[in-house]
């Protein structure tokens, strides 16, 4: 808890913008400074159903109204520490915030880009609505933040995915109309997340959204140029200012003439664009912006964009052949952990590829990707040791509940999986394990968490240092 007020902190040039830009409304948005922030997850519909989480979930949670997979909860409690986390059945994310995602309607069979994708909280979402068919490509220009974002989507067990660090530009180049559906969730002045981190309030300066606005106006001229004929974008930032917002959209609607706004979804606390805050354009009345004092989260912005003409969904795929020595080791571990399916669909050996003794399973996707800097092109399924095969966290992440046989199941509130997750060896009774030894996958409720191996009654802990909590 501060012991001074956010409103102290901001600056009256930013206070005299607002009032100026809300008129009567000022003083609720004032005082919604007050009002504690709220708390968000949202659940990952590719591993499990809302109506499931919500039976096996051990902490207090309510649904977020206008998110159909998002809830609140509680401020005193670490979400992050329950092992539904660590299996990746929910993502941490501040409400207002799981809006842009939920307002682009991803169809599995898609390529999705998400261009400014650190750490995830958007992608993520994109990932699961894809549910294991199409690509996503979650990009981020900053080498750090791309290894949280990958973390993430392994975490998430999305299993077609490239994450890749790369300049908008160099993409444009490479994906000229490739993607079905972009989301541009841009660098901004965060004039929204000010209750959330006050370090943004103390940064800001009047002259930091006019720069940031030179370079929204580049990233949206670029993901413009990225979608197919038919396909949707979606521009999000989490601010409230007008060069930033209404003023990119109106930026892109003239030098794009192709891109029309379209309706966004409504809720009762969205308020619609204005169009005097950027050209004019009554158009820009489609766009949304999401006030603190209407919502119970931060502030934010959107606009929903299609590019004119049609799309259709990628037909061929076009794999190298597996080597004939990864799938025997595969085979053998698939057959030991009862394997029947990935992430519930069948196991494609054409997807797989060996690069030195790292085994990938690639994205159902065809596509010229070499040249690009990748922190990862699809599923990381683990290594090729000497005449064995060693999985690795991630493959166990995009296992699905029921997609393999040989499993230890434990209930969310067992001791056993917090020791799991910090590295430790457990006791496991014959009752408990699928086969009296060997390798088995270790679930919470179901859900696959990791791998270890059974010896006795001895489970040995093969959660990667890394990994652990
Ligand atoms: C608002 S954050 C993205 C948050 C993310 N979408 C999420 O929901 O977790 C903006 C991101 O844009 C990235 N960024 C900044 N300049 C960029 C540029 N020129 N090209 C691509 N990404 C950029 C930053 O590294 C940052 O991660």
């Amino acid at each position: 808890m501060s012991d001074y007020n956010i409103t102290d902190l901001l600056s009256p040039a930013f206070l005299e913008r607002m009032q100026k830009m809300l008129g009567d409304e000022y003083e609720d948005f004032i005082k919604s400074y007050e009002a504690p922030r709220t708390y968000g997850l949202r659940v990952n519909t590719a591993k499990i159903s809302c109506e499931e989480f919500e039976k096996i979930v051990p902490f207090p949670v309510t649904p977020i109204p206008w998110i159909p997979n998002g809830y609140f909860y509680p401020g005193d409690v670490r979400p992050s520490f329950c092992p539904l986390y660590q299996a990746g059945l929910y993502y941490l994310q501040e409400p207002s915030a799981m809006t842009p995602a939920s307002c682009l309607p991803v169809t599995p069979g898609e390529n999705i880009l998400d261009l400014c994708a650190a750490p995830g909280g958007k992608a993520t979402a994109l990932g699961a609505m894809l549910n294991g068919s199409g690509l996503l490509v979650a990009n981020d220009i900053s080498s750090s933040r791309t290894r949280a974002l990958l973390r993430n989507i392994e975490l998430f067990g999305i299993a077609n995915a490239f994450v890749t660090n790369e300049t908008p530009a160099h993409l444009k180049n490479r994906f000229p109309e490739f993607f079905h559906k972009i989301l541009l969730d841009a660098p901004c002045s965060g004039e929204g997340m000010f209750r959330k981190e006050d370090a943004l309030a103390r940064d800001w300066t009047p002259e930091k959204s006019e720069e940031l606005s030179v370079l929204q106006k580049e990233l949206i001229l670029q993901a413009a140029d990225m979608l197919r004929p038919g396909g949707q974008l979606l521009y999000s930032t989490c601010t409230f200012a007008p060069k930033e917002d209404e003023g990119v959209v109106s930026y892109l609607l003239e030098n794009r003439p192709d891109m029309k706004l379209i309706e966004l979804p409504a809720y009762e606390g969205f308020t619609p664009g204005v169009p005097a805050w950027g050209n004019g354009d009554p158009a820009l009345s489609r766009c949304v912006h999401l006030f603190p004092h209407k919502m119970q989260g931060e502030g934010h912005f959107m606009a929903l964009l299609r590019k004119e003409g049609r799309t259709d969904l990628i037909g061929q795929f076009s794999y190298a052949k597996p080597n004939p020595d990864t799938r025997k080791w595969l085979e053998l571990f698939f057959q030991e952990i009862g394997l029947k399916t990935l992430g519930g669909q069948a196991f494609d050996w054409n997807r797989v590829e060996t690069r030195k003794d790292k085994v990938y399973y690639l994205p159902p996707v065809t596509g010229d990707f070499r040249g690009l800097t990748f922190l990862r092109n699809g599923l990381y399924l683990g290594d090729l040791k000497k005449n064995r095969f060693e999985p690795s966290e991630p493959f166990a992440l995009a296992l699905r509940k029921d997609d393999a046989d040989g499993i230890i199941s434990l209930s969310v509130n067992d001791q056993r999986l917090t020791r799991y997750l910090k590295g430790e060896t457990l006791n496991i009774e014959p009752t408990e394990a699928a086969h009296t030894k060997g390798w088995h996958l270790l679930c919470v409720e179901g859900y696959p968490l990791g791998f270890g191996k059974l010896v006795g009654q001895t489970f040995k802990n093969k959660y990667p240092a890394g990994w652990r909590v």
